[in-house]
């Protein structure tokens, strides 16, 4: 059993999928405070400050997992969960046609061990269909991820190369996490 440190239900759906026991306690901690133009470094320390959050709030009795990612736009720009309709429409229409990286940073700590990883799962996207645009839009399927994309979704079709894990894109890189955690 784990105590996964999130809100998020993307993060939940993947524990779930590889059959790891949870219970879910979101933390908070304020990312903007984080002052780094860096995407890797972005997701290191906000997952490290939700580390020190969860561990103050929960203790170390059952293991913590916690993790952040954002994807690292074709500038290399950090690109975090859109604010609205159309902030998620400008960060698509940024990516659209694009390289972009998705980054996560796991920790899982319990009181025996400490496990961090931080990867990237690097995607090349054909242009998007405006007409499937604006329906992914309408749909507010974008709302609460990174970049406002999903890349078991809407981006799918649009992928022509890929390198690294779709878990690590979707917000936790559970393969490499789960040898820790079953420990
Ligand atoms: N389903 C799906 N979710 C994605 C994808 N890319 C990113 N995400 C999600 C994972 C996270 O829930 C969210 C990134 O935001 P954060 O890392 O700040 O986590 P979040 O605010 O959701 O929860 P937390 O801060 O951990 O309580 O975006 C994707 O391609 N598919």
């Amino acid at each position: 059993m784990i105590r996964l440190c999130s809100a998020s239900e993307s993060r939940a759906k993947l524990l779930r999928e590889f059959d790891i026991d949870f219970i879910q306690s979101p933390v908070d901690f304020d990312e903007e405070q984080i002052q780094t133009n860096d995407a890797r470094k972005f997701v290191y320390h906000a997952s490290k400050g939700k580390l020190e959050a969860a561990e103050a709030a929960f203790g170390l009795e059952i293991p913590l997992l916690v993790a952040d990612t954002v994807i690292a736009g074709p500038r290399g720009q950090i690109l975090r969960k859109a604010k609205d309709r159309d902030d998620a429409e400008r960060i698509l229409r940024t990516i659209s046609g694009e390289e972009i990286a998705i980054v996560s940073c796991a920790h899982l700590k319990s009181a025996r061990r400490y496990f961090l990883d931080l990867s990237a799962t690097h995607y090349r996207f054909a242009p998007f269909d405006e007409t499937e645009l604006q329906r992914y839009l309408e749909s507010g399927e974008w709302q609460g991820k990174a970049g406002a994309c999903m890349v078991e979704g809407f981006c799918k079709p649009y992928i022509e190369k890929v390198q690294g894990l779709e878990s690590t894109a979707m917000g936790l890189q559970v393969e490499i996490l789960r040898p820790w955690i079953e420990v």
